[in-house]
């Protein structure tokens, strides 16, 4: 399971909440969805989650383990983190950036060698190791991103909009591989995203949180059923967030 109860959180300074007594929980196993506008609280959210980020109060809990000072350890290595924004070094080789990461968690010589190699495979960038990141495009700063959260074999791997900005082939590398992941390695998922039509294909639950409130949680197509006005979980989403623009 993974599940936030009564989470409060405003930052140092903010004049608004940004998490106002958001609770959900997914079950073990899933592909999850986050889902909602800007400024929802998603990245707030998921960051509590990780440790990153504390609440003011409330609580979050990854598999059973509560997200404390006693457990942050233990839940940093059962996690895969994929940032938003590109967290690699630009003016080094996508192998000597995955080394780094790999080394961060203990792993190191030849079987973490080969582990890149097989991701570097998997993720279409096998001809590319040893190029600088810097020139990569934005489709593969993005998968080696995520290769980099990969590489200590989660249990949870949790990414927060990683399709942002890539091309159609690159969004369809990434969702399929997150699908054959889930299903091959049994690693749980949770994605937070804006793209309501791309959650709906990939996740197998959704929480839709505004405003920092959880606004409705289910399986996408239940949610759509309980809507007979909307066609899909964009409608469904906007019936319940609204049309004005959010900043
Ligand atoms: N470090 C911070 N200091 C002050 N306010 C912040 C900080 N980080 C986020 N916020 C505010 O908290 C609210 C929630 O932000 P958050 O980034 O969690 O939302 P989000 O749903 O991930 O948005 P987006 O889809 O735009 O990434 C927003 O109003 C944001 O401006």
């Amino acid at each position: 399971m993974i599940t936030v109860k009564n989470l409060h959180k405003t930052y140092p300074g903010a004049l608004e909440p940004s998490l106002s007594g958001l609770s959900f929980s997914f079950p073990k196993g899933r592909i999850a969805g986050l889902l909602g506008p800007n400024g929802a609280g998603k990245t707030t959210t998921i960051s509590i989650l990780c440790g990153l980020v504390r609440a003011d109060s409330g609580d979050a809990q990854i598999f059973d383990l509560h997200q404390d000072a006693h457990h942050r350890e233990a839940i940093k290595k059962m996690i895969g983190i994929v940032p938003q924004q590109i967290a690699l070094f630009p003016q080094l080789s996508a192998l000597e950036n995955l080394t780094y990461f790999g080394n961060l968690y203990g792993l190191k010589g030849k079987p973490l060698r080969t582990k890149i190699e097989d991701y570097l495979q998997r993720f279409g960038l096998e001809k590319n190791g040893k190029k600088e990141v810097y020139k990569f495009s934005g489709g593969m700063k993005r998968r080696t991103n995520i290769i980099a959260a990969l590489l200590h074999d989660p249990q949870l791997l949790i990414l927060d909009e990683p399709t942002a900005g890539v091309d159609v082939q690159s969004r369809n590398m990434i969702l399929q591989f997150l699908r054959e992941y889930n299903q091959q390695q049994g690693v749980s998922i949770l994605y937070t995203s804006h793209l309501l039509e791309e959650a709906q294909s990939l996740c197998e639950e959704v929480a839709i949180i505004d405003q920092g409130r959880l606004v409705m949680q289910g399986q996408p197509l239940q949610l759509i059923q309980q809507h007979p006005e909307c066609r899909n979980l964009e409608e469904v989403f906007l019936h319940h967030t609204g049309l004005a623009v959010r900043d």
